[in-house]
């Protein structure tokens, strides 16, 4: 069983020599990681989020690496026994808030300082060409209990991602034990994957902080607009990205218009990330433990994500009428994918597989068992071919021969897997995977799913 294990996750790490069997993905994965290191540091990130995960030996002493010696263990049998279970991860959680310009993310993080939560947080602030005002804001509504951290050189996203790690380097070095919780206030134009990717490929940060979840603030009234600007070829809108990444979307200002404008926006975020959870607010009011304590990156938490449920949203405010068509209720035992289509048809390609060039989520459910060599080789070299376009990817498979379920969550060329429970002796083996990105083609996903399967 073990061995199983470790043959998948190897496989998609590449590289892991300790792995009993190669196979030519794995000669291939490693090439590329081989290519990626002559070629820093555009690809540093390659390399970089792949030594978490492979190397067992070197850094298993280390409490925030031992989740990840669960994911790539080696075959002796000490290692075995920590494959079936996810040791407890016991770092300090980071949320990063994101959303574009004036969707509402200082009122979220005012309305999170000063909620009775008993929680001690910690705030790293990053206006893009402003000074402090943002601090004040938030300092001025604090009971004094949390630390405001102001990073105002740049865009978070791309130039000062390296302050961001001496930034968190920083607060874990002066003030660990004095509070329990990050939060991360991105620019509105910030595109959050180098923010996320931050918390794999810096030791600094990874060994002592874990990325809790990505929470994205929508405009209701100036979102469709956003969604709508058409970006030159390659450029990203900022907007979609950040609705891509997200494990929490907080539609607010809902005071500003009417249901149905609500209702379409809606439908339209669930066709980008239907992975995400999604809440309707005035003035940024949740729950905190809508936003603080999501498990969106935590493997043991895979499984809501990849329910069709996932994306259901809560209605906290009052149970309108569904009249969007709802395409989840299909049966969940009988093979399926599903591809949220964006609303633009600008398809380029006149065939008729479904085939958006823009940002959606696709998701297969289907009941029977991998091949375990075929699942490596399809995923694998999916991961290596397309991984810029996509953005995350969660999933929970069947694997023939292995009694766990085996669960994995990915971020672009980050993979993170491991077996968690026994499946029941009952229980059907249905595999359930949510893709997002960009230029996914449902079709070709499932296909190259179904030839994984026995
Ligand atoms: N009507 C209405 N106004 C809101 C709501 N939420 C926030 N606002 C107001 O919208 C404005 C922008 O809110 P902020 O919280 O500063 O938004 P932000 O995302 O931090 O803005 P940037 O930092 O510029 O990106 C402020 O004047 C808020 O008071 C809401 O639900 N309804």
């Amino acid at each position: 069983m073990a061995v199983m294990s470790t043959d998948l996750a190897a496989t998609f790490f590449g590289s892991l020599a300790k792995a009993p069997y190669v196979s030519p993905l794995q000669r291939s994965a490693s090439d590329l990681l081989q290519l990626s290191r002559s070629h820093a540091p555009a690809y540093r990130a390659l390399t970089r989020v792949a030594v978490p995960a492979i190397s067992v030996g070197t850094l298993k002493s280390r409490a925030s690496t031992r989740r990840f010696t669960a994911s790539a263990a080696s075959t002796t049998q000490e290692d075995s026994d920590v494959m079936t279970k996810i040791p407890p991860d016991d770092r300090i959680p980071a949320t990063i808030i994101t959303g574009f310009l004036g969707s509402g993310k200082t009122t979220l993080l005012n309305h999170i300082l000063t909620a009775d939560h008993g929680k001690r947080i910690a705030v790293i602030e990053n206006e893009f060409g402003e000074i402090d005002i943002d601090g004040s804001l938030v300092a001025a509504k604090t009971t004094g209990a949390e630390d405001i951290v102001m990073l105002n050189n740049g865009c978070l996203c791309c130039t000062v991602r390296g302050d961001l790690v001496r930034m968190i380097a920083e607060l874990v070095a002066k003030k660990k034990g004095k509070f329990d919780h990050i939060i991360i206030e991105t620019t509105g134009l910030a595109n959050p994957a180098p923010i996320i990717q931050t918390f794999y490929a810096e030791d600094n940060v990874f060994n002592d902080v874990k990325l809790d979840g990505v929470v994205t603030l929508v405009d209701a009234k100036h979102a469709h607009r956003h969604l709508d600007e058409v970006k030159p070829k390659g450029v990203v809108n900022e907007a979609v990205e950040q609705i891509a990444y997200a494990d929490r979307i907080i539609v607010n200002k809902t005071d500003l218009v009417g249901e149905s404008e609500i209702s379409s926006l809606v439908q339209r975020i669930k066709s980008i990330n239907r992975m995400a959870n999604l809440k309707r607010t005035e003035y940024g009011r949740v729950d905190l433990d809508y936003v603080l304590g999501i498990g969106g990156f935590d493997l043991e938490r895979i499984e809501s994500a990849v329910n069709e449920e996932g994306s259901k949203e809560e209605h906290s405010k009052h149970d309108h009428e569904h009249n969007h068509d709802d395409h989840h209720h299909d049966d969940h035992h009988h093979d399926h994918h599903h591809h949220d289509e964006h609303d633009h048809k600008h398809d380029n390609h006149a065939h008729d597989h479904m085939h958006d060039p823009g940002v959606s989520s696709v998701s297969i459910v289907c009941e029977g068992s991998l091949d375990l060599e075929k699942a490596n080789m399809w995923l694998g070299t999916l991961l290596m071919e397309r991984s810029d376009d996509i953005y995350r990817m969660k999933g929970l498979l069947s694997v023939d021969g292995m009694d766990e379920r085996f669960v994995f969550q990915g971020v672009h060329d980050i993979f993170q897997g491991s077996p968690d429970r026994l499946w029941g002796s009952n229980e059907p083996r249905i595999n359930k995977i949510v893709f997002i990105g960009k230029n996914l083609d449902a079709q070709e996903l499932e296909k190259g799913f179904k030839a994984s399967l026995l």
